[in-house]
C-alpha cells in the first residue's frame, strides 16, 4: 500500500497560538504559513485585547429571574440555545454548572427548520424565557482540550478514560434504554487531579513535542485527567420497546427484530467510541479529508488506517479493538458488552508493536522541522477535528434514521447489512468533477433533507447548522470557495477551532485500497 500524503501542517502548535480572527491561517499560501515572525508581537497584543475582552464580558454576569438561590462565577461554554455557568448554591455552597437555554431561540429554530413551509406564528408572549439545568460541576471541562495539550494520550490514560465513557454508555444503552448519538472528545467533561511529573521521562517518539503526562496512578487516572463523565444530551433519544412501551434496556424478552433495531440504533454510539479511542491513542481522527464529500464518503465507506509512523508503536490489542468498533457494518459492530470483553480493556493487555527506535529516528531525521516534506497538492490544514467527528457521528445517525423511514415505508423488513449509502439520500453526487461550485454544506443538506422529518432529526440538524458553530464555519468557507472557484470546502483555523492534526503537525495518509 503506498501512502498518499495529502497535506502536511507546520507547526500546528503556533498556528493554534497566532491565529486570531484577524489572523486567520491557510495554507495555500506560503507566507501565511504561521512561523514566528515579527508580526508575533502584533499576534501577541491582539491576544491579550481578546483575553481582556473575554474576561470583562465574563464579570458582566447577567441575573436570571429565578436563579436567585445561585450566585454566577463565571461562563464556561455556550451554544446556540444556551449559556453554561459555574455557580455556586448561596445556601450549601456547593458548587453547579447550570446550563440555561433560552427558550424563545430554541423554538424559533424549531419553527423555521421544522415547518418552513409553515407561515411564522407570530411572536408569542413568553413569560418563563428559560430553562435551567442545574449540574454536576465538572471544572476539568472538555476532554478535547486535554487531546490537543498533550498532542495524543498513551494507552493508559486512554483506557483510562473510554472505560469511563463506555461505562456511561452502558448505563444509558443497558439501563435507562437511552442512546447519547453525539459523543465526541467535546461532549466528555473531567475532574481534573494533581499532576504529578513522570519520574523516567518518556522517549519523544516523533519530532513533534509531547507535554509529559505525568505518572499514571490505576483507579486515579493521569495527565491531570481523574473522572470522566459524558455531557450534551441534545441529540439522545429513548429507544422504546413499542411492544411494552417501556424504554429498552430494561427488559430482558424482546423480539429479535426489536433487538436488532434497538442495537442498530445504539450502535451509532459505538462507532463513536470508536473514533474517540482512535483519536486519543494518535491525535488526529480516523477520518479525516479537505473536503466534507470526500470526508462523508470516506465515513459511509469505514475507510480509515492506522497511519505509521504514529500507530507503530500503539498496540496490536488496541487496534483490534478499533477495528471492531469502526465496523461499517451496525450488525458486526461490538456492542457496549463486547466492548467490555475485549481483552485490551479487560486484561489492560498491551503488546507494543515491533516499532524499531531506529528506524523512528530515521523518519525523524528526515522530518525535521522546517524539512517536512510537503506535496504539489498541499493545501489548507482542513476542517477542524471537531467538523471531523461532528461528520463522522452524523453519517451514521442520519443512516439510522433513514434507515427507520424505510422500514416504515416498506412496512417493516430489516436494515440490509452493509447497505451505508447515505449519499443517495442526501443527493450527492460523488463525482467531483460534478460538485457546483455553491453546494449546500452538509449541514444544510441534513436541514433540507431532514426538515419534515420528526422533532429529533429537525433537533439534530438545527444543531448541526447552528449549535455548533462549525457548520456556520463550513458554509462560509464554501461560499469563499465558490467565489475562488475552486471545488474544494477549504477551512480556516481560528484558535476557536484549534486543531489536533495542527498539534501532530501532520500528513493524513490517504487510505489505499481499504
Ligand atoms: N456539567 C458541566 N460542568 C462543567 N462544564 C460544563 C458542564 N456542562 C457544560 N459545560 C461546559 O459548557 C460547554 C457547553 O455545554 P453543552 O455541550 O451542554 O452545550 P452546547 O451543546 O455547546 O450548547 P447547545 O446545547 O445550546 O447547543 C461544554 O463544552 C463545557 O465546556
Amino acid at each position: 500500500m503506498i501512502e498518499q500524503f495529502k497535506h502536511f501542517i507546520r507547526h500546528g502548535k503556533q498556528a493554534n497560538k497566532n491565529s486570531t480572527a484577524q489572523n486567520n491561517i491557510t495554507f495555500e499560501n506560503e507566507s501565511k504559513v504561521p512561523y514566528y515572525t515579527e508580526e508575533k508581537v502584533d499576534n501577541d497584543t491582539a491576544v491579550a485585547r481578546i483575553v481582556a475582552e473575554e474576561r470583562e464580558q465574563r464579570s458582566k454576569l447577567p441575573n436570571y429571574p429565578g436563579l436567585e438561590r445561585y450566585r454566577l462565577l463565571q461562563k464556561m461554554g455556550d451554544g446556540a440555545f444556551s449559556n453554561v455557568y459555574k455557580a455556586t448554591n448561596v445556601v450549601t455552597n456547593e458548587k453547579v454548572a447550570i446550563k440555561v437555554v433560552r427558550k424563545r431561540e430554541l423554538n424559533n429554530a424549531q419553527e423555521r427548520h421544522l415547518h418552513r413551509d409553515m407561515k411564522p406564528r407570530a411572536t408569542e408572549v413568553v413569560f418563563h424565557d428559560y430553562y435551567y439545568l442545574v449540574l454536576e460541576l465538572l471544572e476539568g471541562g472538555e476532554l478535547f482540550h486535554q487531546i490537543v495539550r498533550l498532542t495524543y494520550f498513551s494507552e493508559q490514560l486512554s483506557r483510562h478514560v473510554i472505560v469511563q465513557v463506555a461505562e456511561g454508555i452502558r448505563y444509558l444503552h443497558e439501563e435507562v434504554g437511552v442512546v447519547h448519538r453525539d459523543i465526541k472528545p467535546e461532549n466528555l467533561l473531567f475532574e481534573p487531579i494533581p499532576f504529578i511529573p513522570s519520574k523516567v521521562p518518556k522517549p519523544n517518539l516523533f519530532d513533534e513535542p509531547k507535554e509529559d503526562e505525568g505518572e499514571f496512578i490505576p483507579g486515579v487516572g493521569g495527565g491531570g485527567i481523574g473522572k470522566v463523565k459524558i455531557a450534551d444530551f441534545g441529540l439522545s433519544k429513548v429507544v422504546w420497546n413499542e411492544q411494552t412501551m417501556t424504554p429498552c434496556g430494561t427488559v430482558g424478552y424482546t423480539a429479535p427484530e426489536i433487538v436488532k433495531d434497538e442495537r442498530y440504533s445504539k450502535s451509532v454510539d459505538m462507532w463513536a467510541l470508536g473514533c474517540v479511542l482512535y483519536t486519543m491513542l494518535c491525535g488526529f481522527p480516523p477520518f479525516y479529508d479537505e473536503s466534507i464529500r470526500d470526508l462523508t464518503e470516506k465515513v459511509a465507506k469505514g475507510q480509515y488506517t492506522f497511519l505509521s509512523p504514529w500507530w507503530d508503536s500503539i498496540s496490536d490489542s488496541a487496534k483490534d479493538l478499533i477495528t471492531h468498533l469502526l465496523s461499517v457494518d451496525p450488525n458486526k459492530r461490538y456492542t457496549i458488552n463486547q466492548f467490555f470483553e475485549h481483552p485490551w480493556v479487560k486484561d489492560g493487555f498491551e503488546v507494543k508493536s515491533a516499532v524499531s527506535f531506529d528506524s523512528l529516528a530515521i523518519y525523524n531525521t528526515l522530518n525535521t522541522p522546517g524539512d517536512v516534506p510537503r506535496r504539489k497538492d498541499v493545501i489548507s490544514p482542513g476542517i477542524t477535528l471537531r467538523e471531523a467527528l461532528d461528520v463522522s457521528c452524523a453519517v451514521h445517525r442520519l443512516e439510522e434514521e433513514s434507515s427507520k423511514r424505510r422500514k416504515i415505508k416498506i412496512g417493516g423488513g430489516g436494515q440490509k447489512a452493509g447497505a451505508l449509502n447515505p449519499f443517495k439520500k442526501l443527493n450527492i453526487n460523488l463525482n467531483e468533477d460534478d460538485v457546483s461550485d455553491d453546494e449546500p454544506s452538509l449541514g444544510e443538506v441534513l436541514i433540507s433533507n431532514n426538515a419534515s422529518v420528526n422533532p429529533i432529526t429537525a433537533n439534530e440538524s438545527i444543531k448541526m447548522k447552528t449549535g455548533t458553530r462549525k457548520v456556520a464555519g463550513i458554509t462560509t468557507a464554501s461560499a469563499k470557495n465558490s467565489k475562488e472557484g475552486s471545488k474544494r470546502f477549504n477551512f480556516e483555523l481560528n484558535m476557536d477551532k484549534a486543531t489536533l492534526l495542527g498539534r501532530r503537525r501532520k500528513a493524513i495518509a490517504e487510505p489505499v485500497g481499504v
